[in-house]
């Protein structure tokens, strides 16, 4: 318990100067992450496919502060991206402080549509891409005593409906990184490993996606993006934002699922969910 507490007390300083990756950093909350790291004086490699993007993030985390900002462009579903990235953080930085694994490809909000090709293409980005990053950094990590930050969702604990595929990624991530957080224990290997289980945040790609469908009003990104990186820093286990939604659904999850299950497709405007 001693070796693996946590401290307590947040303090923007904690980044100052730490070497820092940020995947999907082109939008939403991983552009939001950047800058909030960037006003911490940290040294950035962002991550998207979309480069025009990734330039202009570049030159605002420089306007900001950052120590140094650079980024790769590129699909996470091509294999030999996640070696390339971590090897030019070992050749810039020449180590790792903390990995923020965040980018997902495209999926909708619908019915399962029967394609298995996207199933499976949307594993390779959203969750083996995660495993081949996170294995590519670990040598780095454990040198620097670093960690690893995994974005996942509440669909990736409480399975509702028009996520199927999405869904089952995002499972996917918390079986294997909380497996692999008891390894890292088991051996005394001093590399935390964040999940952070998010509810409805207003990114541009959420917001377009749901909300003919759900009438909730999303959390803020900024601030989810702060939460994000205040949880990989104290070397939490678990952040659950917002707690209060995050929290209510996991309690009614574990104590009366089919009760939670029906209130969700009660809230929902079915109506307007289109079959593809
Ligand atoms: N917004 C929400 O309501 C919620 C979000 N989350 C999680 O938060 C994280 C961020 O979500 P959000 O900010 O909304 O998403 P966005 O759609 O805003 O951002 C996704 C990022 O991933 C990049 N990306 C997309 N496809 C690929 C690909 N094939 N290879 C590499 N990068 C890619 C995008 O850039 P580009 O297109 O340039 O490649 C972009 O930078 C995700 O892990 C998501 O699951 C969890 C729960 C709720
Ligand atoms: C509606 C869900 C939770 C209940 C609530 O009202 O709080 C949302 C919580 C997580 C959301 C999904 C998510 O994880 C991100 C996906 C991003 C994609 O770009 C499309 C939308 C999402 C499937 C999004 C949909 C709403 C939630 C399920």
């Amino acid at each position: 318990f001693y070796f693996y507490s946590a401290p307590e007390n947040f303090n923007e300083e904690m980044l100052r100067g730490k070497r820092v990756i940020v995947t999907g950093a082109s939008s939403g909350i991983g552009e939001q992450m950047a800058y909030h790291l960037a006003r911490m004086e940290a040294h950035l490699l962002l991550t998207a496919r979309t480069e025009a993007k990734l330039q202009k993030v570049v030159e605002r985390c420089l306007e900001l502060g950052a120590a140094s900002a650079r980024y790769i462009s590129g699909s996470m579903d091509s294999p030999s991206l996640p070696e390339q990235v971590l090897r030019e953080a070992e050749n810039t930085w020449g180590g790792l402080d903390m990995l923020i694994l965040n980018h997902i490809g495209q999926s909708g909000f619908t019915y399962f549509s029967g394609d298995v090709g996207h199933v499976r293409k949307l594993l390779e980005t959203n969750f083996v891409s995660y495993v081949a990053l996170a294995t590519a950094a670990l040598p780095m990590l454990k040198e620097s005593e670093g960690s690893i930050v995994v974005v996942s969702s509440i669909a990736g604990k409480i399975a509702g409906p028009f996520t199927a595929p999405y869904s089952a990624t995002k499972f996917a991530l918390d079986g294997f990184f909380s497996s692999l957080r008891q390894e890292l224990i088991i051996d005394k290997v001093n590399v935390s490993i964040t999940l952070c289980i998010l509810g409805y945040i207003n990114t541009e790609s959420a917001v377009r996606a749901v909300s003919h469908v759900i009438p909730d009003t999303p959390a803020p990104k900024e601030e989810c993006a702060l939460e994000i990186i205040r949880a990989g820093v104290l070397r939490r286990r678990e952040l659950h934002y917002p707690g209060s939604s995050v929290g209510t659904m996991l309690l009614l999850h574990s104590i009366a699922p089919e009760l939670l299950d029906s209130i969700v497709r009660s809230s929902y405007r079915l109506e307007n969910v289109q079959r593809t």
